[in-house]
């Protein structure tokens, strides 16, 4: 992608022209992350802004998933993977060991890459993790999915067949299904992994139009490959590289005045 076309979609992009706004929501400070024995994030210092929204941009194996899955502690599943330094989520530490995780993983929430709808009902998809952390009569559960399939720009499609499988939705519909599954619990925060990536341009739209519509209400942090999309949906862009975040700022001054060049030669095409 050519400089020219990257500054035409930056121009066009009306909601970043607006002020930043936003306290910061989460504080990264010297966060390293391992793998057994080997790092893979180096001492990153990075805010997020509340109901803002942030692209994590760089090349593959830069480690844009991997501090992903440390501001809801998702690395937890998995044994030998550790992190350390400081992210503070709302003035608390979220990397001591005293956490409630799955509140945390309740109020920071994550929509992956690929679809992964739950074997059951579009109903139940939404309804399992709510029953989870409410207890809500048949009429409140009722609206509480309605309310998340609206959110999620899908309830139009599926307001018929909500007793039918999750899996029987298209890739598109069921990527909305999950971003409808995260919002239904109210989180705070919304961690998104490539939520387009396997999705067609259409799709890919209605959920760039949903993440506009969403940061109204949560604070997103989204991963992406698409250098369009980050300059059009995100307000601030990080961008990693080996483990490093190497430039990180307001999405129109890091895609039309990068200051490092590392960072312009990768939003031009020219990496590598
Ligand atoms: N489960 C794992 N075990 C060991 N190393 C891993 C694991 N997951 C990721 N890594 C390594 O950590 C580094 C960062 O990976 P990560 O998936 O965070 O990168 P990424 O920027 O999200 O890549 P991509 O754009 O390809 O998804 C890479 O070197 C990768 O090989």
């Amino acid at each position: 992608m050519n400089t020219i076309r990257l500054q035409e979609t930056m121009m066009n992009a009306q909601p970043n022209a607006a002020a930043k706004t936003g306290a910061k929501i989460i504080e990264i400070k010297g966060l390293n992350f391992y793998y057994g024995k080997t790092r893979s994030l180096h001492n990153v210092n990075l805010d997020i802004h509340e109901k803002q929204v942030t692209a994590f941009i760089g090349p593959s194996g830069c480690g844009k998933s991997t501090l992903l899955r440390t501001l809801n502690r998702m690395y937890d599943l998995y044994p030998g993977q550790r992190a350390e330094g400081t992210i503070a989520y709302r003035g608390t530490n979220i990397l001591e060991g005293n956490q409630d995780v799955n509140m945390l993983r309740a109020k920071v929430g994550m929509v992956f890459q690929k679809p992964t709808p739950f074997p059951m009902s579009i109903y139940d998809n939404i309804a399992f993790g709510v029953r989870l952390y409410e207890n809500l009569s048949k009429g409140e559960m009722d609206e509480r999915v309605e309310w998340a399939l609206k959110k999620a720009a899908l309830w139009t499609e599926v307001k018929d067949k909500l007793g039918k499988s999750g899996l029987s939705l298209s890739g598109g519909q069921q990527q909305r299904l999950c971003i409808a599954r995260g919002v239904a619990v109210k989180p705070d925060v919304l961690l998104l992994d490539e939520p387009t990536s396997a999705l067609d341009p259409i799709s890919t739209s209605k959920v760039e139009e949903l993440i506009s519509e969403l940061k109204q209400d949560y604070t997103i942090a989204i991963v992406t490959h698409n250098m369009q999309q980050a300059a059009r949906c995100s307000d601030y862009t990080a961008y990693m590289y080996l483990g490093e975040l190497v430039e990180f700022g307001e999405t129109d001054q890091i895609f039309m005045n990068p200051a490092r060049k590392e960072t312009q030669d990768y939003i031009t095409g020219r990496f590598g």
